[in-house]
């Protein structure tokens, strides 16, 4: 019997249920019918009793698994059932449930089927809500920026996001199989200092509370940013969590913000950053320094009313056109500074666009170049005066040249250029030093100035040459200012109470007879004034055109120089020293002959100052100092014991092996050292006195004899020949030549020897023709004399015969 048919116990049973929470049918075993429902059931389903109550199961289930279960439970294969499932309402609404068919058994009343179900929707929604709300959390983890990492209170790794595996470089099997202590010993190999890392993660893990912001530095160089907060849950921790920011780039842009805004704080050139319409927003301290005003008064200014950018050349349309095609402008402006100062400044303008592309800033730097144009300024004014002097410089010269070369053109008018230079100068550079020496080249520099016309120009070419250009002359009047200028140089100076005179040598080229262009021009003063230089000096000289061929002679004499060496075409001629006293032959000087088969015979006043300009004297002189030693070492041999002195030129004497030759050659001729004399000039004793006094001493160590030839046309100091290992001074031929006639040339001569005899030293004179010259000398003490008056130069043997007719006086005899 099922329920159905027992109306008592389906009245108590319908009670029953009705106070039920849960949706409940109870249904005949025998034909699957609702045979009770309860109220949950009504409203659940959304039906009345009516429409519920008789209905067949089957029209109230919707899933497949419940249509089954029904045909099955009425075949009696299944009884019981339970599982989610849904329900459709009367409304068409499906709502899940959770379903649970049981068959009972009432005793006596009967059996069926109870069918219970509890609605599922409001917890479903809740789980589905959750699902959702876990995803979404999921996914905001993900797409997070940060790397984080959840752990429980004791470190356990809860969950990391793909960022953090990211950041950390996580390898593959890390993020498959869940390892933490693999992942920390990972993450602690990662970071630089691993010690700090340790120590400040167990820090952080003693304080569940805590909240930190740390920075990790890994060793790659990378830098992350850790933040770690709490995790609560209902008020209480329950772990933690990691955010890891990486912070590499941050870090560098910081440092170049920071290096920027360093920059533009410390810049030496004035920064101002405008806004498009060109109002200060702001600028650095040397912006406000070169403007002279302070910032505050500056911010807001239009920076165009305070520089004057469209000033001087630039127009404002053609900066604004610049700026437009290349976004940068840059220009030279001049500003007045309010303290009266007159600025050059180098200004630059660069545009600045933003994110859309319109002009965000316009960035202007403004360099003060008044430094930089003053030592422009300065250099130009080096580079075309002479610092010493402040004349002009040769690179004005040739602009001045050029000038006058149009000038001269255009007003069919001639101009010259004198090329002075002075005489004997290096001896004043060599005894007094280049100090006294620069001391001088600026008087002569003021005296060259005060003789010429403000038109006129004097240019210093270096050392002691100057080059005038005299505006608008004719050789009359070139001749006049030429000859003020020989006397004005040639008055005396006093320097430090050094009184001296001085000469200059003069060339002149006249425009445009003499050189139609600058160079032309100077080379054919230069030319004249070695013409004047060679005639004697102190004088003036036009150019003449056969001047430039000697020039070519001089070339060419040099090349048959050192032809005639090689041919044999050098001799030695010998001119007697006479002693005073007795008219006894004491010595001779070896001078040197050309005899040319071509050039026939060339005097050595004529050839010796090519040699020693272009250095082949240093041969030369070798070859008379051998050819000197091996005649007087003959005569030796001979029972001739005849001192023979040999000049010796600056570079022969400077040569560093000079000593060892002379040292040699004595010794192969076997010749007594103090038969040879050497002549040295004054001039070659005066340079670099300590170490020519140590050359001296070397050649009196070897035993030879010393002379000063020329003596008196040098610039001598006293005290450096009391110190030198001199024997014998010899009076320069141009004072004895006027003896007793001129006063000046005798008191010369006489001062000489007297100096000599003060110094001990022997005294002989040269050029002697006369005997009035001869006798003055005899009186005035001079030892000996070689001149016309006894013999000029001799072959040997005529100065063998010589010596046979006067006698010898031999060298042990002074
Ligand atoms: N008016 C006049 N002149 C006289 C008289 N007695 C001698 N002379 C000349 O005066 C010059 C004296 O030689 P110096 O002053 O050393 O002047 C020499 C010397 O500076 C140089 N010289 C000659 N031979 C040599 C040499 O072998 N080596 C070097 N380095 N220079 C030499 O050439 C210069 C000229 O030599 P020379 O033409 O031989 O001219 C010689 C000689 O011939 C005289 O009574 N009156």
């Amino acid at each position: 019997m099922t329920l159905a048919g027992s109306h008592a116990g389906l009245a108590f049973a319908q009670i029953l249920i009705d106070e039920l929470i849960e949706a409940v049918w109870l249904v005949d075993p025998q034909n699957a019918c609702l045979i009770a429902v309860n109220r949950a059931a009504l409203d659940l389903f959304g039906l009345c009793r009516e429409k519920l109550v008789g209905r067949h199961v089957t029209e109230l289930v919707y899933t497949p698994e419940d249509l089954f279960f029904w045909e099955d439970a009425l075949s009696g294969r299944a009884e019981t059932l339970l599982s989610k499932t849904l329900i459709r309402r009367q409304d068409a609404t499906l709502v899940e449930v959770l379903r649970r068919v049981g068959r009972l058994n009432w005793g006596a009343e009967g059996e069926f089927y109870l069918v219970c179900f509890f609605d599922q929707s409001e917890r479903y929604a809740a789980e589905n809500e959750l699902e959702k709300l876990v995803s979404e959390l999921r996914a905001t983890l993900e797409s997070s920026a940060d790397g984080i990492l959840v752990t429980d209170l004791h470190g356990a790794i809860r969950s990391f996001n793909r960022r953090f595996a990211e950041l950390w470089e996580l390898p593959n099997e890390l993020l498959t199989e869940r390892n933490d202590s693999a992942i920390y010993d990972w993450m602690l190999a990662k970071v630089k200092n691993a010690e700090d890392y340790a120590r400040r993660l167990a820090e952080i893990a003693s304080d569940p509370l805590v909240k930190s912001t740390d920075m990790l530095i890994f060793r790659s160089g990378r830098v992350l940013e850790r933040t770690t907060v709490p995790q609560y849950s209902r008020g209480c921790p329950i772990g933690r969590v990691y955010s890891f920011t990486d912070i590499t780039q941050r870090l560098k842009h910081e440092q170049e913000l920071r290096l920027a805004a360093q920059v533009f704080a410390s810049s030496l050139d004035a920064i101002l950053i405008t806004d498009p319409e060109l109002h200060i927003l702001t600028l650095n301290p040397a912006a406000s320094q070169l403007i002279g005003q302070d910032s505050a008064s500056l911010i807001g200014q239009r920076i165009d009313q305070i520089l004057q950018l469209w000033s001087g050349s630039a127009a404002e349309s053609e900066i604004c056109r610049l700026l437009e095609q290349t976004a940068h402008w840059q220009g030279e402006l001049n500003y007045r500074h309010p303290d009266g100062r007159e600025l050059v400044c180098l200004a630059s303008l660069v545009r600045v666009m933003d994110a859309v592309g319109s002009v965000a800033h316009y960035l202007v730097f403004v360099k003060d170049l008044s430094e930089v144009v003053a030592a422009r300024q300065y250099i130009e004014r080096l580079a075309f005066n002479d610092s010493l002097t402040g004349l002009p410089n040769r690179r004005r010269l040739d602009e001045r040249l050029e000038f006058n070369i149009q000038l001269a053109q255009r007003a069919k008018s001639s101009f010259a250029v004198l090329f002075v230079d002075l005489d004997r100068f290096k001896h004043i550079n060599d005894s007094m030093g280049h100090l006294f020496g620069d001391r001088v080249l600026i008087k002569v520099a003021e005296r060259i100035a005060q003789c010429l016309r403000h038109v006129d120009t004097v240019v210093r070419l270096g050392g002691d040459e100057f080059v005038l250009i005299l505006h608008r002359v004719d050789t009359n009047e070139t001749e006049q200012i030429a000859r003020r200028l020989l006397e004005s140089v040639a008055k005396p100076f006093s320097i430090d109470g050094f009184e001296f005179t001085l000469s200059c040598s003069i060339g002149i080229a006249m425009y445009p007879e003499d050189g139609e262009t600058a160079d032309e021009l100077i080379k054919n003063a230069d030319t004249a004034m070695y013409y004047i230089k060679e005639r004697g000096r102190n004088g003036l000289c036009f150019y003449r055109r056969q001047m430039n061929l000697h020039l070519l002679e001089r070339v060419r004499l040099d090349h048959a120089m050192r032809e005639a060496l090689l041919r044999r075409h050098f001799w030695l001629a010998y001119q007697p020293q006479v002693n005073l006293k007795d008219g006894r032959i004491k010595g001779a000087e070896a001078l040197l002959r050309w005899s040319d088969p071509d050039l026939g015979n060339l005097s050595p006043a004529h050839f010796i100052p090519i040699a020693e300009e272009s250095g082949f004297i240093v041969a030369l002189g070798d070859w008379v100092l051998q050819q000197a030693i091996t005649q007087a070492a003959r005569w030796y041999c001979e029972g001739l014991r005849l001192l023979v002195s040999v000049n010796v030129s600056a570079a022969q004497f400077q040569q560093p092996d000079f000593s060892e030759r002379l040292a040699r050659y004595l010794a192969e001729a076997n010749l007594p050292p103090d038969l040879l004399e050497l002549e040295l000039t004054e001039s070659i004793l005066i340079q670099n006195i300590e170490e020519t006094l140590e050359r001296l001493q070397i050649l009196v160590g070897l035993g030879v004899r010393l002379a000063i030839d020329d003596f008196g046309t040098g610039y001598s100091n006293l005290a450096y020949l009391k110190r030198f290992p001199i024997h014998r001074l010899k009076i320069d031929r141009s004072f004895v030549s006027d003896i007793p006639n001129d006063e000046s040339d005798t008191v010369i001569a006489t001062a000489v020897i007297s100096l000599a005899k003060a110094l001990n030293l022997q005294v002989i004179a040269e050029g002697v023709e006369n005997e009035t010259q001869r006798q003055f000398l005899l009186e005035a003490g001079c030892h000996a004399f070689q001149g016309y008056l006894c013999a000029p130069a001799l072959r040997p043997e005529q100065l063998e015969a010589l010596i046979m007719r006067l006698g010898l006086d031999e060298p042990s005899a002074d």
